[in-house]
């Protein structure tokens, strides 16, 4: 559970005074997610989401609102931002940014099948369609530039463990002039972090995805294989093969892959596998101070990452014409 900042419903007289939002009834601290704040916030009128933002950066705030009220007004599935009575979306709370979402229904995927990962791909390519009527493009806050400068921090540490540091090295300079350099790939705006407990479920149908705040304009196929090491592996980095064919099947349908695309999968995994060892370690070495506070395991994506380079051939077992 991440909670870092205590607030209670007396202290958040004067914003919700400020919010045509129904009597307050409840606020909750939310058991899940890493990075930021999340209460849950019940009216008279219906359930919210209240996310005071923890992390250092906040000027993609607005950007992030603006991205989610767009997918909204197109169909696709995610939290409606609540404006208040001045038409303000972005507020101060216990010296935090704030930021008030509609609660969408529905549970985690768990345990998950290979009809959720289908959906996932599906609404991936969605998420990218749905973009391309967006013209502000945000450059992705955790890419190359962000991983050397954690790369960095992180090498003290992993001295002892001079294989785990060799991997981490060669991939980041694979991603940096394989993938990164490439002019080519399809890009646009992504959502970066599609992980199983960032899409929401009723069943087997899927409500929606929520978490937008790593989206950032990237190449499709990133985000792509970042979905897939998220849902193709368990928890101990153990290939499922079965929800990466179906992930991939899902998204192909929406979205047909190019050749170009195709061919750079492997590379494009490593690299997701390296955004997210890169980023558990850190939590893992710096962890942050708060009243509840989760963690992922960097071991599984570390293993992860061994599993992509030992199997180049990848691409067979998404089960790609
Ligand atoms: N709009 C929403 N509707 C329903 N539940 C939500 C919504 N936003 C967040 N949550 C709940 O809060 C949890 C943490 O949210 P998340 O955005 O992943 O946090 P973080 O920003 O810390 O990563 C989710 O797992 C989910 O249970
Ligand atoms: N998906 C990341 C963690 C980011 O936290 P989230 O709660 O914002 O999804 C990971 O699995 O390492």
């Amino acid at each position: 559970m991440s909670v870092y900042t205590t607030l209670t419903l007396a202290e958040l007289g004067p914003f919700l005074a400020r919010h045509d939002i129904g009597q307050p009834l409840s606020l909750e601290g939310i058991s899940a997610g890493v990075v930021n704040t999340n209460y849950r916030l019940t009216t008279s009128r219906g359930i919210y989401i209240l996310t005071l933002i923890e992390s250092g950066e906040r000027d993609y705030l607005p950007w992030m609102l603006a991205l989610l009220a767009h997918y909204r007004e197109r169909g696709v599935p995610c939290p409606l931002p609540i404006a208040d009575n001045r038409r303000q979306m972005l507020h101060t709370l216990k010296n935090r940014p704030a930021i008030l979402v509609s609660f969408l229904d529905g549970e985690l995927p768990n345990p998950l099948t290979p009809g959720h990962a289908w959906q996932a791909g599906r609404l991936l390519a969605r998420l990218h369609h749905g973009a391309q009527s967006f013209d502000y493009p945000r450059e992705n806050p955790l890419g190359p530039v962000a991983w050397r400068s954690i790369l960095a921090q992180l090498t003290p540490m992993l001295q002892e463990d001079v294989t785990t540091l060799e991997l981490l090295q060669k991939t980041l300079i694979e991603s940096e002039t394989v993938l990164f350099c490439h002019k080519t790939l399809p890009s646009g705006i992504g959502h970066a972090d599609l992980f199983p407990d960032n899409t929401l479920f009723d069943g087997e149908v899927l409500t929606g995805a929520i978490d937008f705040h790593y989206a950032c304009t990237l190449p499709w196929i990133y985000d792509l294989a970042i979905s897939l090491c998220a849902w193709g592996f368990d928890e101990e980095g153990a290939p499922r093969p079965k929800m990466m064919s179906e992930l991939w099947r899902g998204y192909a349908e929406a979205r047909p892959i190019d050749p170009d695309e195709l061919q750079i999968v492997p590379v494009a995994m490593r690299a997701a596998a390296l955004r997210f060892s890169l980023t558990r370690l850190r939590d893992f070495h710096f962890p942050r101070q708060g009243l509840q506070v989760t963690r992922k395991n960097p071991a599984a994506f570390l293993r992860l990452l061994h599993w992509l380079w030992e199997n180049p051939s990848i691409i067979k077992q998404l089960g790609h014409p």
